[in-house]
């Protein structure tokens, strides 16, 4: 399975190419991989995704279209998407098993027919933007936590490489599924960073110490002033945590 020696992965939020270059590279130091979503994909399609992943010599993209469809329509979707190279995608856990089971089996499929490295597929589990309020006026009245576990559990049985949850769950999980299922998550906040629209969040020191592979980091460093120092305060933040020392 592929490892991520740096768990940092950069969210590129932008529709713009040039400007997630640019952003990649004052980076690419300080990461050890890049996120394009779907405001990025849209305006670009796999073309530009491949554009922003060379001009950073290769550097791992996290592919993030949280595909949420029938499971027929998400297996082309993955085999299309496999075109980009990403070396992680993603859909939604609450797609279900079937489409679960598409999905793995589309992400081998596709890396054969594209020649590549098959992606890791990972199930979204509940949105780190969505709090106990948010969930329950989706008509689901359990808890955010054993929402989490519950469909990560199912992911696991689906053969899904690993889950998008937030740190708050990530302790649980990492007992619950085991050493090798990838825990990444977004909705990470160093103390010096605002919140935004994110509801379930931690430190990166945090999430490391919770059982995090990854950590998804976007407008703390990408809004900043100086992005290139954001990272390096973030990716240091991350080197005294793995020591020990924080
Ligand atoms: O799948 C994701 O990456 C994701 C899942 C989730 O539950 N929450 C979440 O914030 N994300 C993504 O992670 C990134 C977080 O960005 P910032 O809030 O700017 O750090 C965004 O690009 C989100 O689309």
């Amino acid at each position: 399975m592929t490892a991520f020696p740096n768990p940092l992965f950069v969210a590129l939020d932008t529709p713009d190419v040039a400007e997630a270059t640019t952003m990649a590279a004052k980076v690419a130091e300080a990461a050890g991989g890049v996120k394009l979503g779907l405001e990025f994909f849209v305006a670009n399609g796999p073309k530009g995704v491949r554009e922003v992943s060379k001009a950073s010599d290769d550097v791992p993209v996290f592919l993030d279209l949280k595909f949420h469809d029938i499971p027929n329509t998400v297996a082309g979707a993955i085999r299309s998407a496999c075109a980009a190279r990403p070396a992680i995608v993603n859909v939604h856990g609450a797609g279900g098993r079937d489409m679960m089971k598409a999905a793995v089996d589309a992400s081998h499929d596709g890396a054969a027919r594209h020649l590549v490295t098959r992606p890791l597929v990972l199930a979204v589990t509940v949105l780190t933007s969505m709090d106990q309020t948010d969930l329950s006026e989706t008509g689901v009245s359990r808890s955010v936590s054993d929402q989490v576990l519950e469909l990560a559990l199912l992911a696991r049985e689906c053969g899904i490489d690993g889950v998008v949850c937030s740190a708050h769950e990530a302790a649980m999980l990492r007992e619950a599924c085991g050493p090798n299922f990838k825990l990444i998550v977004p909705g990470v906040r160093p103390a010096w960073s605002a919140t935004n629209d994110q509801k379930r969040i931690m430190t990166p020191a945090e999430a490391l110490h919770a059982g995090a592979d990854i950590l998804v980091v976007g407008r703390p460093i990408t809004a900043a002033v100086e992005p290139t120092a954001a990272a390096h305060r973030v990716a240091q933040e991350i080197r005294h945590a793995q020591s020990g020392s924080l």
